[in-house]
């Protein structure tokens, strides 16, 4: 079992250790060709439109698409979320490319600008049923998306309150739902579809490796498919001393 990790821009680090930590090899993607060396792939955290400009000028998003059409299975993060949505709003000016699959309208910085970046404990039903553990999981908000509409094969697996002055409503920044009825409103920041995961928040930044694994499972795989240390994916096949662990948060 080998999963790949977007590796243009953003997080992609901080998942190789995750999946490092539960035995499992990861291997860094930059070209289309390296995907056909995977099981599965992660589209990190990182910054949507730097990284669609990337993937656009390494030809990824053909192959992007092609892969998921596989069935093998794709965990975006954050940005990574934004890229597999097939609808964006809250996009820089005209808009970014998206890979698309996965049937839901995303906005790209709902929860604000980098300063307005949190963290929260979600409640993760189908998480700790699947995986154990607690009922929640600390998520960690970088100028975090949210998804405001799913179609009916979107199964959602964590929600959030939406902040004081935030609207649901597509393209209005008046009045929310929950001013105007005084009921909670909230949005979705976690979902399943077929072959899809994702997330707004960002596991890869905790010691909480339960998404990693529930998504090793999508795969095919647990940790007894464990298949030694990440690679580098470089073309030149050097053999770097592995990465320490990074520092996340406890
Ligand atoms: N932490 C993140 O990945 C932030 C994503 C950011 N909102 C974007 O548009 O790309």
């Amino acid at each position: 079992m080998t999963v790949g990790v977007l590796a243009l821009q953003g997080s992609f680090n901080e998942h190789l250790a995750a999946l490092k930590k539960i035995g499992v090899k990861g291997l860094q993607i930059r070209k289309p060709e390296q995907l056909e060396h995977v099981n599965a792939l992660i589209i990190p955290g990182g910054e949507s439109t730097t990284m669609a400009k990337l993937a656009e000028y390494h030809n990824l998003f053909p192959a992007l698409r092609n892969f998921i059409k596989t069935g093998k299975p794709v965990w975006g993060t954050c940005a990574g979320l934004i890229f597999l949505a097939d609808k964006a709003v809250g996009q820089k000016l005209g808009g970014q490319e998206l890979v698309g699959g996965l049937d839901c309208t995303v906005h790209r910085n709902f929860f604000g600008s980098q300063i307005q970046s949190f963290e929260a404990d979600l409640l993760v039903p189908e998480l700790a049923a699947t995986e154990g553990g607690p009922a929640t999981f600390r998520g960690v908000f970088i100028r975090a998306p949210a998804i405001l509409e799913t179609g009916p094969d979107v199964q959602v697996l964590a929600d959030y309150a939406v902040p004081p002055g935030k609207s649901v409503t597509l393209g209005s920044d008046v009045e929310s739902q929950a001013e105007k009825t005084g009921r909670e409103e909230k949005v979705i920041v976690a979902v399943k579809q077929g072959n899809l995961l994702a997330t707004a928040f960002h596991p890869e930044l905790t010691t909480d490796t339960r998404w990693h694994s529930f998504f090793l499972k999508m795969a095919g795989g647990d940790q007894s498919f464990c298949c030694g240390s990440s690679s580098n994916g470089d073309d030149d096949g050097d053999q770097r001393q592995a990465r320490p662990d990074l520092p996340v948060f406890q």
